[in-house]
């Protein structure tokens, strides 16, 4: 297994460029399934989720190429195969085959998802969703069958405010018959750009982004080009690294309306923050660190998937910190690795209490999920001496060049290869 290897101490310094949105990508891509013809997508990033998600369109009879961030689908050879095997499993967005499946052929035969490990993460407002517009569904032997000889539109309430139950809907709905209604949906900026690219594509969707979305089905969609948003979670991991590094980074082509959450907690914190069109300055040079409480929410409150980073930020503030994850029961895996490095963070429930300021120390560390590795490549950043972080293929589902990112911010980072050779990474 591969390994990240990083010799700590150096503040960041520099300009990083944001890739495109990972929860964006892995649900643009089964969209594509609706088209009849060629879909074309720009800023697609190079991360594993989305070669998952390339070869599972291979299976079912797309042409598909993916240059230089240039993604272009051809739907209109694709079948309706059953997706049953071990890839589905390797991510959580799997999940939206479902959706694009049924909306285009009626039915699906998909694994269960798999995605980081956080506590539980049902499905059952998706499968709620699904039965509203007519669909048969059944779970069998790790795998979810999904028929319906027809779609029709229905008024659904979602009893959980879900990104992916809000999405895969919309994905069945658009090729229902007559209106439907998600009431209670998710208002996060990925759901916004799927809405985009399925307008974009012929259907009729009106109110992405509110609690209230409004779908009138359609007979046939057809290809377009489409760019994906930039990655807020990327935007966000770099603008703690910044902090937590006292460096200065231009974090480029964001938009900073989608991490107004996680400035103002820096702001508070006594981080310098300042925000352009399309890029954030954070300056993290001359800052004592004040301890904050952050509690995530749903959008536009703190995302829980910038929580992990944050806690390491956290050991190094001034006071006592507390970090509280609402949506998810078990998401504090790197805590006990965090510990190993001198942090001093007590988990209770859903709640991490961090006290700081403490020096970290580099130690060997694995990541158990993506943003564990994004807590512990930013702490491998500030500690002292080497750490090296081993579970590399979790950091790689949602990093578009992780290491040439970083080390064009200054930072001396290598990839140690499974024979324990510490190779430079080299930068494309
Ligand atoms: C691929 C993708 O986009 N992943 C994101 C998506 O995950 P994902 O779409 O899986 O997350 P959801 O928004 O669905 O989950 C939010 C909460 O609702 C619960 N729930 C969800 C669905 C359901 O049918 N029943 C149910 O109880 C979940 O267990 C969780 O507690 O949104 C999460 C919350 O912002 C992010 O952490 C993930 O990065
Ligand atoms: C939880 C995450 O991803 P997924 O839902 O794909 O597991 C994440 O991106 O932080």
């Amino acid at each position: 297994m591969e390994k990240i290897v990083i010799e700590g101490g150096t503040p960041l310094k520099g300009r990083v460029q944001v890739s495109g949105a990972k929860n964006s990508a892995v649900a643009l891509i089964p969209a594509t399934i609706l088209a009849e013809s060629e879909t074309v997508i720009d800023n697609v990033p190079n991360i594993r989720d989305v070669h998952i998600l390339i070869e599972l369109l291979q299976e079912i009879g797309g042409q598909v190429r993916l240059r230089g961030g240039e993604l272009k689908v051809d739907a209109s050879r694709m079948r309706d195969t059953p997706l049953t095997n071990g890839r589905v499993k390797q991510l959580r967005a799997s999940y939206y085959l479902m959706g694009a499946m049924l909306g285009r052929f009626k039915r699906a035969a998909i694994g269960l998802p798999g995605g980081c490990n956080l506590g539980p993460r049902p499905i059952d407002q998706h499968i709620k969703g699904f039965e509203a517009l007519g669909a048969k569904v059944r779970t069998e032997k790790g795998a979810i069958y999904l028929e319906a000889e027809k779609l029709s539109g229905a008024r659904i309430y979602l009893d959980v405010v879900s990104v992916g139950a809000t999405i895969n809907i919309m994905l069945a709905a658009v090729r229902a018959e007559g209106q439907t209604i998600i009431e209670n949906a998710a208002k996060e900026p990925e759901i916004i750009d799927v809405a985009t690219l399925l307008s974009s594509m012929g259907a009729k969707i009106k109110g992405a982004g509110t609690d209230v979305i409004r779908i009138e089905g359609v007979k046939r969609m057809d290809g377009c080009r489409h760019s994906i948003i930039p990655d807020r979670i990327e935007t966000g991991t770099y603008m703690i690294a910044a902090a937590a590094s006292r460096g200065q980074v231009m974090v480029d082509q964001v938009i900073p309306k989608h991490v107004e959450s996680l400035t103002s907690k820096l702001r508070e914190m006594g981080v310098k923050v300042v925000e352009a069109d399309e890029h954030i300055i954070v300056d993290g040079s001359q800052t004592k660190l004040k301890a904050v409480d952050i509690k995530t929410l749903v959008h536009p409150g703190f995302p829980t998937d910038l929580q992990q980073p944050m806690t390491t930020l956290l050991t190094q503030a001034e006071g006592t910190s507390i970090v509280t994850d609402t949506i998810y029961s078990s998401r504090f895996k790197q805590v006990d690795e965090l510990r190993r490095m001198g942090a001093n963070i007590k988990v209770e429930g859903r709640s991490a209490i961090i006290s700081g300021p403490t020096p970290l120390t580099g130690a060997k560390v694995t990541a158990s999920d993506l943003r564990a590795g994004a807590a512990l490549v930013i702490a491998g950043i500030i500690a002292s001496g080497l750490t090296e972080i081993s579970g590399v293929e979790h950091i790689e589902r949602g990093y578009e060049q992780l290491e040439a990112k970083l080390k064009g911010l200054g930072v001396q980072i290598w990839r140690q290869s499974a024979e324990g050779q510490a190779a430079l990474y080299r930068v494309k």
